[in-house]
């Protein structure tokens, strides 16, 4: 982790702004974009439909013009691009989408080898790489097998390794494990850190989905309305526990459909107010007078950090007393809705 921060960034966004004109005037889809990220680390891209995402993806790669803002990547600016220099470094990323969109034609070789067909390889070439590249996603054994003979979690690797064949620098995934089962999902996040640590590729990944975040990012920066909203490590978001990716990153039970209004949610484990048990927080109440129950808790390892959250069940007309003792330890406490 700590080389992963070190390390100077690859990409470097300042000041990204994206407006798109529309009949009621223009839509804002990004502002003040300002962030950076790490040559070799894995880095998430997270917020609501219609958050910006797809935005900053599209003037990450050229494909769309930002209003105003750079985008370096080793030192040239895209948005300055034109031309054949343009496309260059569009060869410089490597797409993965949430399905892999095969050729249903070909065979997954002659999938993956499509892209160095069109640039131009010689068939000795072709063949050579697409070999090394089915070795890279464990494919194998299914060279000469057509999309439908394929599982999705097998689809995903074959468009994993169709976007790694020209060698690119980074690896671009926009949902790559939305259209999986859980157990796939854990088998191609799994994959996305093997090839970062034998390639040594930068993986920029766009989620909903904050597990694949927890799993697999060594960074991550949370969209709102088009504006950087919290951004860092992993470690460093999930001990703040007043942000919003340390809730949407430590994950609680919903509460139960009915309720008194009860309940409240405090952050444990080493967050940066301090390191917090179940222990202390229902000494801490029972010590103010206000008999507290755990009704869930959570507690885990995530970016090297021991987090965690707490769901306490305390007499409804006492509310009001629990939250005031806990913000005077400066437990940043929430009342579930
Ligand atoms: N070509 C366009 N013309 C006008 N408005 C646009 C255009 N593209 C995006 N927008 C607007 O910009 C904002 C950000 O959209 P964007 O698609 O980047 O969000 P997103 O986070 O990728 O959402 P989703 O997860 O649903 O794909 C939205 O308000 C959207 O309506």
């Amino acid at each position: 982790m700590q080389l992963v921060t070190e390390t100077p960034p690859l990409l470097r966004l300042s000041g990204l702004r994206k407006e798109f004109p529309s009949a009621r005037g223009p839509v804002v889809a990004l502002e003040d974009i300002t962030l950076s990220i790490a040559r070799g680390s894995i880095h998430g891209i997270v917020g609501r439909s219609g958050a910006g995402k797809s935005t900053l993806i599209r003037c990450l790669t050229g494909l769309e013009q930002p209003t105003s803002g750079t985008v370096d990547l080793d030192g040239t600016n895209i948005p300055a691009l034109t031309g054949d220099e343009l496309r260059a470094v569009r060869r410089r990323f490597g797409m993965v989408f949430q399905h892999a969109n095969l050729l249903d034609s070909r065979s997954a070789a002659d999938n993956i080898g499509l892209p160095l067909e069109i640039a131009g390889w010689s068939a000795a070439e072709r063949r050579a790489r697409v070999a090394e590249l089915l070795d890279l996603v464990g494919l194998t054994d299914r060279a000469d097998n057509h999309p439908g003979q394929l599982s999705g979690g097998q689809q995903q690797r074959v468009g994993i390794a169709r976007a790694l064949a020209t060698r690119p620098d980074i690896l671009l995934c926009d949902e790559p494990t939305s259209a999986l089962d859980a157990g796939t999902t854990r088998q191609i996040l799994g994959l996305l850190r093997d090839l970062r640590e034998r390639l040594g590729i930068t993986v920029v990944i766009i989620t909903h989905e904050p597990s694949v975040v927890r799993e697999v990012c060594d960074t991550v920066t949370l969209l709102a309305d088009g504006r950087v909203l919290e951004s860092g490590a992993i470690g460093d978001v999930v001990a703040d526990a007043a942000g919003q990716l340390h809730r949407d990153l430590v994950p609680l039970p919903p509460l139960p459909l009915e309720h008194d209004g009860g309940y409240i949610e405090v952050a444990l484990g080493d967050t940066r107010s301090g390191t917090t048990s179940v222990d202390a927080v229902l000494a801490l109440l029972r010590e103010g007078g206000v008999p507290a129950e755990v009704a869930a808790a959570t507690l885990e390892t995530i970016g090297g950090r021991r987090v965690g959250r707490i769901q306490l069940e305390v007499d409804p007309a006492r509310t009001g007393d629990a939250v005031r003792l806990l913000e005077a330890a400066h437990l940043a406490p929430e009342v579930a809705a």
